[in-house]
């Protein structure tokens, strides 16, 4: 692919992206560049008076960013990162920057200015190759600026206050997020979208290619202006000899704006070097290397990261349970000194899994300690609202050690618990293995936190207004009762599940005015008679089970149903391409756990028919989960 050899002249040097956003941080690292994160100190307090345009503000502020990394790591290391990357964003309107809002308020202002009206993005960036001479630091600094046209429709009070609320624009320069809910306030938008997001990734590879193809003076006839050149347009033998590999050096006598000096004759090809000159040595040196890397194949960014992925997973598992995200809850910012102490674990270590954490977005670090990230608050910390703390604990303490014999369950066609865990399959689910009340506690918790997660999406997907009565068949902590009770004010909900469930329900139970809507009755859907509903919901049920017992279960459920009742039903499935990764992983998992299997829509489908729900129709939820209704024809 054209684009990867300009990106794999990083490939083999030590690059650092200076700054703590996590957009940015994605951009790059899914354009395959391999890099450390270090967020920059640097205070973003220019005078913008003293700036011609905003653009230089943001481009100034970019290169002080970076250059704040370089030389605080040449100081630490006594060795500076080869590439510094940093970047800065902002919003102007009506000749006014706009950064990151300080409080709702400032967010207020700010999204009330660009309602009804064009506005530009700005984002400077600046690339500083770093070198080391005599022990100090020495630099060479590119910089550039991408500008993208944007148009807000006009915003009401009332939307700009929920958006408010939401939490989304308070990280971000003018207050909102194209990339996520702040899509809905954009009419149009003129240029690169990546631009808006924090990081102009084109922009910054045809400056790439400008640094390290830097085209000869017969060449620039051939280059479009605005093209990304690939390795194509520049391979011929004295290319190759020139090397090319390292950025061409700045012309000594060249300004600011005239960009980078034509490479100079000769042997060098393209880098002008100095005789005698250890750096200019050094540089020919690498570029000798550098020079097979042209025709390396693709480097295989995403395959390393499968490969990896687990200790990534890991390294999350491990922050959960010696529970820093609750430390940092509480109190914050800690530094990582304080963070060991108090889980008991030794300073060089902990702070190696801080900065793993910061680098993955989960933390923040600054200059005052480690902090939780808006992200750690909402779903790492154990006792938030939508935690899926105890998701993660039980992925590290039950589902980790099942999915180490995924061979055998492969192998052998059959589900691992006996292996793994010393547990058959249907135990998993029944009365009759006893669990600690911790671990049942956990797995509740768990499922609780990922009902949450599109238990809204799921009690909207169809218009159930006209019930007045629903049963949740293995409904667990009532995550989805609470929301279709909230959702649907007539609506009467029975929760029912195993008697080992519901001796924990009430730690669930909800407070607000919907509790009266709900009820929890303690049975087995396969041998006790189901309460009375006309709506029946079987939620992530059906592909735990055989197919025998899937049969069994529908009949029961038909068997109940009134003509014209109806019955929901909620499940991931395999055929839909566009989450066939994340449906495909389920699949895995439930064939390591259960004796059940994954199914497609069609399945679904037939199976609702053939037990006499017709009329069915389907609705996606988030990026895997189809919600089925189908009603009871008449026997
Ligand atoms: C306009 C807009 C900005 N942003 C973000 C990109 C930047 O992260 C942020 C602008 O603030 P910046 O100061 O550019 O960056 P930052 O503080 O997030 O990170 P650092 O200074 O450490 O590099 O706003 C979006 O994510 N979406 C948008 O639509």
């Amino acid at each position: 692919m054209a684009l990867c050899p300009v990106v794999g002249k990083l490939l083999h040097k030590r690059v650092v992206l200076a700054s703590a956003s996590p957009r940015r941080r994605e951009i790059l690292s899914n354009a395959g560049v391999r890099f450390e994160v270090v967020p920059s100190r640097f205070k973003e307090k220019l005078n913008k008076a003293s700036f011609s345009a905003p653009y230089a503000y943001a481009v100034e502020t970019a290169k002080q960013k970076a250059l704040d990394v370089a030389s605080r790591m040449h100081q630490k290391d006594l060795r500076a990162p080869d590439v510094v990357i940093g970047a800065d964003t902002i919003v102007t309107v009506g000749g006014l920057i706009l950064e990151k809002p300080v409080d709702k308020q400032d967010a207020y202002r700010m999204l009330s200015s660009l309602s009804g009206k064009e506005h530009s993005v700005f984002t400077g960036v600046a690339i500083v190759h770093c070198y080391s001479r005599d022990g100090q630091l020495d630099t060479d600094i590119s910089e550039f600026y991408e500008e993208t046209k944007v148009k807000f429709s006009e915003l009401s009070e009332e939307l700009l206050w929920e958006y408010i609320h939401s939490g989304e624009p308070m990280d971000k320069a003018g207050g909102y997020g194209i990339q996520a809910l702040g899509g809905m306030l954009v009419e149009y938008i003129h240029g690169d979208f990546l631009n808006v997001v924090g990081f102009p990734l084109n922009h910054f590879c045809k400056k790439l290619a400008e640094l390290y193809y830097p085209p000869k003076p017969e060449d620039v006839q051939r280059v479009k202006h605005d093209s990304i050149p690939t390795v194509d347009t520049f391979e011929n033998p004295s290319d190759v000899e020139g090397g090319g590999s390292e950025p061409a050096q700045r012309n000594p006598g060249s300004g600011e704006g005239e960009g980078w000096g034509p490479c100079a004759p000769g042997a060098g090809g393209s880098l002008v070097e100095a005789e005698g000159d250890p750096r200019a040595r050094g540089t020919k040196e690498a570029a000798k290397c550098n020079r097979t890397a042209e025709t390396l194949p693709p480097f295989p960014a995403d395959l390393l990261e499968l490969i990896e992925g687990f200790k990534a997973s890991k390294a999350l598992f491990t922050a959960c349970k010696l529970k820093v995200f609750d430390l940092l809850r509480d109190v914050a910012p800690q530094k990582a000194v304080d963070i060991a102490g108090n889980v008991d674990a030794s300073l060089y270590k902990t702070e190696r899994l801080l900065d793993f954490c910061t680098a993955v977005g989960i933390l923040e670090k600054t200059e005052q300690g480690y902090s939780n990230t808006e992200l750690a608050n909402l779903y790492l910390v154990s006792d938030s609202e939508d935690s899926l703390h105890s998701f993660i604990m039980r992925n590290n303490d039950h589902t980790w050690n099942l999915f180490t014999h995924l061979e055998f369950a492969i192998q052998e066609g059959t589900s691992q618990p006996r292996r793994a865990l010393g547990k058959e399959a249907e135990d998993l689910f029944q009365d009759s293995h006893p669990q600690s009340k911790e671990t049942q506690l956990q797995f509740m918790r768990a499922m609780h936190g990922l009902t949450r997660l599109t238990a809204h999406q799921v009690a909207t997907a169809f218009n159930l207004s006209w019930f007045t009565s629903a049963c949740d068949l293995g409904g667990c902590t009532g995550a989805l009762a609470c929301k279709l009770a909230q959702e649907y004010p007539h609506l009467q909900v029975t929760v029912l599940d195993l008697p080992n469930v519901m001796e924990h329900a009430s730690c669930f139970q909800p407070h607000g005015p919907e509790a009266a809507q709900i009820s929890f009755v303690s049975g087995d859907f396969f041998r006790d008679s189901l309460p009375r509903a006309d709506l029946y919901i079987l939620s992530r049920i059906l592909h735990d089970l055989p197919d025998d017992r899937v049969h069994d279960l529908l009949s029961r459920v038909s068997g109940s149903s009134k003509p014209g009742g109806s019955l929901l039903l909620v499940e991931a499935v395999l055929d839909d391409e566009q989450a066939a990764r994340v449906s495909l992983m389920q699949s895995l998992n439930t064939l390591v756990q259960t004796q059940g299997r994954q199914r497609s829509r069609g399945e679904y489908r037939r199976l609702l028919q053939q037990h006499g729900f017709c009329d069915v129709q389907v609705a996606r939820v988030g990026d895997t989960l189809d919600v089925f209704l189908g009603t009871r024809a008449a026997p």
